[in-house]
């Protein structure tokens, strides 16, 4: 992908060209004038990655752009990422530079941070990592205050711990969440408190209903990010996710924000649809009285590709669908091959990726 140009007088352009689009998009599906939330215009990113480029007797930041992919363009520091990630950057790169142990062989530097503060550091080495770089790593992490993890070919150390701990301000109430090194986090915190906020005001919406809100399904759940904010406005909620890491992460994090109307089952969505289909029997599903919901929404976030196609059969029985999609392309195909059943109710456009032409989108479908 070209490098993205991160100017914050290009902003509004840049949103207004990709909220033309969308509108565009989806015009044939009559949809509702989007809400639309933006970006911080710069320091917005909660991951970064960046390659470590050792030339003469230095050791600098580097980024590659796909149309010129053999030239490291070097960085100090990086205007996209975080606050606490844009400070540490040069820091950390004068720590390493200056010892041996940490130095050699590194080629990788993964950033993870949070809104409230908190930086976890991934480096990556083509070396086995030994106790002179354990010893090394530990005081990097006590002098930057930061968390480390030491990985290289089949050996990951992680110092301390492999997550960092984010505070969410979702209408008025701090939602806590475990983050892990390594697995799915929205990478937009600011623009995700607003998602998480858009999304509740739809279930809101769908519990002023007569028959009251009903019990709730969703479905590529990740570390329970939605699901923290979304279950208090639900009966019960069934909760289903494929990572390992992110089912323990999800445990924790209704635990920790004391939601206790959550079963999280660890299942790929084509598993739970096939058995809300009444497909095979799955071991993962036993204790789980699928008969005694009354699921009034179904909730979905899935990855880039969208809707598989038992899905989007399961989706049509459902009265309502919040959909959160990073893929417009893949969104309006799964909108248009669920039209015959639903229409577009409310529509948001979130700025998760600002200057670049990636918009994320969020649809209340209901039923016809
Ligand atoms: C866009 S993320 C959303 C995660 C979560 N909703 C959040 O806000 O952090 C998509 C999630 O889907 C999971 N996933 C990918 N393919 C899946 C599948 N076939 N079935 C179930 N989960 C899947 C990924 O592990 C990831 O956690």
């Amino acid at each position: 992908m070209p490098l993205p140009c991160i100017d914050p007088a290009r902003y509004e352009d840049q949103l207004a060209a990709k909220l033309a689009r969308y509108r565009s998009d989806f015009a044939e599906f009559d949809l509702p004038e989007p809400a639309v939330f933006r970006s911080a215009p710069l320091h917005y990113r909660l991951r970064a990655e960046f390659r470590l480029w050792h030339h003469e007797d230095r050791i600098d930041y580097a980024m590659f752009d796909s149309a010129d992919p053999k030239q490291p363009i070097l960085l100090e520091t990086f205007p996209a990422a975080a606050e606490p990630i844009a400070k540490l950057m040069p820091r950390l790169r004068d720590a390493l530079q200056a010892s041996e142990a940490l130095r050699r062989k590194i080629f990788q530097v993964d950033f993870l941070a949070t809104l409230s503060g908190e930086c976890l550091v991934s480096l990556v080495y083509h070396r086995p990592l030994d106790a002179d770089w354990e010893t090394a790593a530990r005081a990097l992490a006590a002098a930057l205050d930061i968390q480390v993890i030491g990985r290289s070919r089949k050996q990951k150390i992680v110092l301390e711990r492999d997550w960092v701990q984010e505070v969410l301000e979702v209408d008025g109430q701090r939602l806590r969440y475990q983050q892990f090194e390594g697995s799915f986090t929205q990478p937009n915190g600011g623009v995700n408190q607003h998602m998480l906020a858009w999304a509740r005001a739809q279930a809101k919406a769908v519990g002023a209903r007569p028959q009251g809100p009903g019990d709730l399904l969703e479905l590529y759940c990740g570390n329970g990010n939605f699901t923290v904010a979304l279950a208090p406005l639900f009966g019960r909620v069934l909760a289903t996710e494929m990572s390992k890491t992110s089912v323990r992460a999800a445990h924790t994090n209704l635990a920790d924000n004391g939601v206790a109307n959550v079963t999280m089952v660890r299942m790929a969505s084509e598993e739970i649809s096939d058995a809300l289909a009444g497909g095979r029997e799955y071991r993962r599903m036993q204790g789980v009285d699928l008969a005694g919901y009354r699921f009034s929404t179904l909730f979905v976030d899935p990855p880039r590709a969208g809707l598989d196609e038992g899905t989007i059969a399961l989706a049509k029985g459902f009265e309502h669908i919040l959909y959160i999609s990073c893929n417009p392309e893949t969104l309006r195909a799964n909108v248009a091959a669920l039209a015959t059943t639903h229409r577009i109710a409310a529509a948001a456009a979130f700025d998760q990726f600002p200057y670049t032409h990636h918009l994320e989108c969020g649809l209340l479908l209901q039923r016809r």
